[in-house]
């Protein structure tokens, strides 16, 4: 009996914990928002109080800017001020309280495994015969693939086996003798089924292969399972992913190769000839195909991928058009311009990486979803690195492993973003928000052929995708475009004098505008040529959906294509002397076609394109208006990983202009 109310005591008090917590977390995101507002606040007036009273200054009010006297905007922000000290403080009394309450339930949990050392090891143990009883289930798995023959499952099951029988030993150190011989077991299990699906896979698959597919391009597919996925990562990791394209180009073929990564048999087509092929054949010969973790990720991903990439693209050029993204550049240019402030100025140093990525995030955060609080964007940040680091990690879904935590972290943020959806709509329907606002605006009030809305996880999704689709790369290209005009004086002299031109031609205060960045034509060849030098996205992957011949070479059905961007971007072939920067490249009718794909080609080329480009220039404008700046370390890397980054983040001394 008093097992049972004991049990019942340590239920209601782990609810209590949870929910505690969950409340004190809740308390400190609101105290953080509330600390930012008031900083923002106080800056705002600091900024203010240096103004003649007679100075009009510009407001904004969703998008639009408006002019108001300073005395006005001076009373809005001192109230703004005065308020947000009201709430940190009631906030920091619900704090103190909620902290109160938790070391209350903190002391009770303990007290009451003290008192029952029995209730602890039971606790202790229904957690590892939960997970030891999953051995039962593996053996089953293992028999069943043996039927099957299929040693990638096999493979793939008992790796997956022995790193969880490592996290449960390393988190687990209270196993009575049973528990330890049934992990000795299971481990020793595994270990064998390990060996034998090597095996398997060596006369299985490649007799499978040397027998039905003679006329494959030449190459090799290296280890079972991983293949050559090391040796195609670790070029990157070196900072020479091209390495691993240009031996096999001319080890083997330089039109295609054959290889096997992310679990997969892949053909790299190489050259222009090759871009050419999978660009155009888009749903005829193949299809566009995502490594497994992108479909555990992103689930409405995989449910009929067609149709909602589909509908995707039917609804992305309403907003990624010129026409569309041209009311959106004097809000980038604000957003831009805070960053500065915010981040640079009046710094010595700073690491360039972390802030070009911290501006990506934010500025997509304001013009997909109107996120204006820049603390809160930030906040959301952390879960995305999870998110990219889990999409592109093996797709082992176990605790603790990246790509678990990359599909926690995805489902952390869909939750954010329903609650943001659900608060649009209402908005939407109180005419507090407006249709062409965002991207989110635009997509809540798309309708489909069949005159249907749609589905909100749906929206969320696609915003998610879409948010990570610009999280990485056009910050890794702003990085660079740093990187590069620190190295190359004569190159930001030239884009020096272009924006300083333009920011000549504007009246004190006048935003850029569309006409203003199509005079950014130096500028944009510069980014072009660190696109072409550093692609953030080195290429991806496509599938065959029949068997079809390529220059000769059988490709068959289900086999995984892949476009690298190196194999012409760094090709003496179309661009003589790879290595060296030079913008003039793309002056005239520039590289040949399908020679320069920074953005892929086809019908899934990049549908960011356009906003990524605005995005650099804008950044580019304020950049150099505002500093010079020295790398501090002189010889830094570059590392493929397998996004490309600086190896230490770019870390630069600023100089800024005299004014
Ligand atoms: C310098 C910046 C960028 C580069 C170099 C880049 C590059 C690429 C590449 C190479 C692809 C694959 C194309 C293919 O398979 O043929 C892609 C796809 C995609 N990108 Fe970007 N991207 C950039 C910025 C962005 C931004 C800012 C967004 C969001 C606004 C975005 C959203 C997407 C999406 C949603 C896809 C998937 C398209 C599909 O499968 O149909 N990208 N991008």
């Amino acid at each position: 009996m008093a097992d049972e109310a004991n049990k019942t005591a340590f239920v209601e008090i782990q609810g209590r914990m949870i929910e505690t917590t969950a409340k004190l977390k809740q308390v400190q995101n609101q105290m953080r928002n509330k600390e930012s507002e008031k900083k923002r606040a106080y800056l705002t007036l600091e900024e203010l109080r240096q103004l003649s009273d007679d100075t009009n200054t510009y407001k904004s009010i969703g998008r639009t800017f408006i002019l108001e006297p300073k005395p006005v905007l001076m009373n809005e922000q001192e109230k703004k001020l005065n308020d947000c000290e009201t709430a940190i403080v009631s906030l920091q009394t619900s704090k103190e309280y909620l902290e109160k309450q938790l070391a209350e339930v903190e002391t009770n949990l303990r007290e009451l495994l003290q008192q029952d050392p029995g209730l602890a090891r039971q606790i202790m143990s229904m957690a590892v015969v939960q997970k030891v009883s999953v051995t039962t289930l593996l053996l089953v798995q293992y028999s069943s693939s043996f039927l099957v023959l299929n040693p990638h499952t096999l493979l793939s099951i008992s790796i997956q086996f022995l790193i969880f029988i490592y996290t449960l030993t390393k988190s687990c150190k209270q196993f009575g003798r049973t528990y330890k011989m049934e992990i000795l077991n299971a481990t020793l299990l595994s270990l064998f089924v390990l060996v034998v699906s090597f095996f398997l896979h060596f006369f299985l698959h490649h007799s499978k292969i040397n027998e039905d597919h003679k006329l494959l391009p030449p190459g090799r597919t290296g280890w079972p399972l991983i293949g050559e996925s090391i040796e195609f990562l670790a070029s990157g990791w070196k900072g020479h992913p091209e390495k691993f394209i240009f031996e096999r180009m001319s080890r083997f073929s330089p039109l295609a190769f054959k290889t096997s990564l992310m679990l997969e048999d892949v053909v790299v087509l190489c050259g222009a000839q090759g871009n050419k092929f999978l660009f155009s054949n888009e749903n005829k010969l193949v299809q566009v195909w995502w490594p497994a973790s992108v479909d555990k990720i992103f689930p409405s991903n995989k449910k009929a991928y067609k149709t909602q990439t589909l509908k995707m693209r039917n609804m992305l050029p309403n907003f990624f058009k010129p026409e569309a993204l041209q009311r959106y550049v004097p809000i980038m240019d604000v957003v831009t311009q805070r960053h500065f402030a915010d981040m640079w100025e009046g710094k010595e140093k700073i690491v360039t990486y972390e802030l070009t990525r911290s501006f990506a995030f934010c500025l997509a955060c304001k013009i997909f979803v109107s996120i204006d609080d820049f603390e809160r964007a930030r906040y959301l940040s952390g879960p995305f690195e999870s998110i990219v680091t889990g999409i592109l990690a093996i797709p082992i879904d176990l605790p603790g492993t990246p790509f678990r935590r990359g599909i926690n972290a995805a489902n952390f943020i869909r939750d954010e973003l329903v609650d943001i959806v659900k608060q649009r709509k209402i908005d939407l329907n109180e005419g507090r928000a407006t249709p062409t606002q965002d991207i989110l605006s635009h997509m809540i009030l798309f309708k489909d052929e069949a005159d249907k809305f749609l589905e909100d996880y749906d929206i969320v999704d696609k915003i998610l995708g879409l948010l990570i689709g610009g999280h990485d790369t056009a910050s890794s290209t702003t990085a660079f475009v740093v990187k590069y005009l620190a190295e190359l004086p004569e190159i930001y002299n030239g884009v020096y004098k272009e924006q300083m031109e333009i920011a000549k031609s504007k009246a004190h205060g006048e935003l850029l505008n569309w006409e203003d960045l199509s005079k950014m034509k130096y500028s944009w060849k510069v980014a072009c040529e660190v696109l072409r030098l550093v692609p953030p996205l080195q290429g991806t992957f496509r599938e065959a959906i029949s068997d079809f011949m390529y220059n000769g070479y059988s490709i068959p059905k289900g086999w995984k294509l892949y476009w690298n961007a190196f194999s012409t971007h760094k090709n003496r072939e179309y661009f003589p002397e790879p290595e060296k920067f030079d913008p003039s490249r793309f002056e005239g009718s520039g590289p040949v076609p399908y020679t320069f794909v920074p953005f892929g080609g086809g019908p899934h080329m990049c549908p960011g394109k356009e906003y990524a480009r605005l995005e650099i220039l804008v950044f580019m404008h304020h950049l150099v208006r505002r500093f010079k700046w020295e790398k501090i370390i002189p010889d830094e890397g570059i590392v493929y990983n397998p996004m490309p980054g600086p190896a230490k983040g770019l870390p630069i001394r600023l100089y800024p202009h005299k004014a």
